[in-house]
């Protein structure tokens, strides 16, 4: 399946609309493409606790996942600045459970359309990863 770079730019952008963030003020979209071609959008959405907000990311990976989507190509993001927005650590980690880390596409997306691409192994490098884990049983 081919990655049409521009089409998941656009809808990471577009994505920003629904965003709920009456605390930051700061708008997050995100567009996560599966292997079979299939798109699913996010948000952020905060809370008036704070600290159960989710990001745009997350919020995508949790709809593709809750709808059975296991494999995935590459994800947009885009913030409400005019630079590029850096997942955060959280997002990273979530990524790292579910991607290739040598081969899963992170693009990151200014407004105005242009766009920087890192691996996942790029902005986590040396992940905690059920590798580890197993490492560590001892039973
Ligand atoms: O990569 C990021 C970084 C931040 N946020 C959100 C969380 C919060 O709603 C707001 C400010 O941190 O931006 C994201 O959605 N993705
Ligand atoms: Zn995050």
């Amino acid at each position: 399946m081919d990655l049409n770079i521009e089409l998941l730019a656009k809808k990471a952008i577009e994505a920003k609309e629904h965003a709920y963030v009456p605390y930051s003020h700061f708008r997050v979209g995100a567009a996560l493409l599966t292997a079979d071609g299939k798109i699913y959008t996010g948000c952020n959405i905060e809370n008036a606790a704070y600290t159960p907000t989710n990001c745009a990311e997350r919020t995508a990976f949790f709809k593709a996942v809750s709808e059975g989507e296991r494999d995935f190509t590459a994800i947009a993001i885009s913030g409400d600045a005019d630079d590029y927005l850096y997942p955060c650590g959280v997002c990273r980690q979530v990524m790292s459970e579910f991607c290739k880390a040598d081969t899963f596409q992170i693009i990151l997306v200014k407004e105005d359309g242009t766009y920087k691409i890192f691996t996942l192994e790029e902005l986590l490098p040396g992940a905690f990863t059920e590798t580890e884990l197993k490492k560590g049983q001892r039973m």
